[in-house]
């Protein structure tokens, strides 16, 4: 008999927040396996992008574990690991807040390249990644100021997907795009899941895109009667027969 596989993403009793007496999430446990997609649905404030930013390595949780690929995580923001660090892409729902604003679109997805690869290299996949996100090659050029929200959140998808991550957190990234776009980042996601197998964990509002896009979606809870929310996880299913991102 072989062992199960460890999960993409495994978050164990996560307790996090701004304040140590006060956490937003009280020992929140959530896994992703490779290859399934995992929505997260919640009213707002009850910390769901604080648990995606826990998973993204990006917040120190007061206690609790976090593991990509089965390793514990060894630092969090630029103290983790290389390798952990970019095991995990993320996408955040405001691109103007992510991107830096004196980059070009090119350099911006090339950048988390350049620590690997030559620049004409670098440049080169760029240009390939933003094919794939559907960004027309006369945008690249061009800095964050000077394209539409749609197309910058295309060149931040871009970005993430640069380095194959084996996780990939989407933190409300459709919320600011119309329907279309949201179909085309949506398509662009499950099609790199496909060839990668990479685990997904999607965070948002909308509950008929996440049960259309995802495997399960699973809910944090705001609990009555405490000051701050605290979190529990109800999960679900994905909604029957229906698989494409509407
Ligand atoms: N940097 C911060 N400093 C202090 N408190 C914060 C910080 N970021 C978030 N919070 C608080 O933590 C709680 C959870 O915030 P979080 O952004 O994780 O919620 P959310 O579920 O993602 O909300 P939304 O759906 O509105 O985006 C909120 O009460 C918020 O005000």
């Amino acid at each position: 008999m072989t062992a199960a596989p460890h999960p993409a993403l495994e978050l164990r009793e996560i307790t996090a927040g701004y304040q140590r007496r006060a956490p937003v999430l009280r020992q929140v446990s959530l896994s992703v396996h490779e290859g399934e997609a995992v929505g997260l649905l919640g009213p707002s404030g009850c910390g769901k992008s604080t648990l995606a930013k826990v998973a993204a390595l990006l917040h120190r949780p007061y206690a609790g574990t976090v593991r990509i690929g089965g390793e514990a995580a060894r630092g969090w923001r630029h103290r983790a690991p290389r390798a952990q660090r970019t095991a995990v892409g993320v996408v955040f729902q405001q691109p103007r807040l992510a991107a830096d604003p004196r980059l070009t679109l090119a350099a911006l997805i090339a950048e988390p390249l350049r620590a690997t690869v030559r620049a004409a290299e670098a440049a080169g996949r760029a240009a390939e990644l933003a094919e794939a996100v559907g960004l027309g090659g006369d945008l690249l050029g061009r800095r964050p100021h000077e394209v539409s929200d749609g197309q910058l959140q295309r060149a931040c998808l871009a970005r993430a997907l640069a380095l194959r991550p084996r996780v990939l957190v989407c933190d409300e990234m459709t919320a600011m795009l119309d329907a279309s776009t949201t179909a085309a980042l949506v398509a662009v996601v499950e099609d790199y899941r496909r060839r990668s197998g990479a685990a997904l964990l999607a965070v948002g509002h909308d509950r008929t895109l996440l049960e259309r896009w995802c495997d399960r979606t699973v809910e944090l809870d705001q609990q009555s009667g405490t000051r701050r929310c605290t979190a529990a996880l109800r999960s679900a299913p994905r909604a029957p027969a229906d698989t494409t991102a509407g």
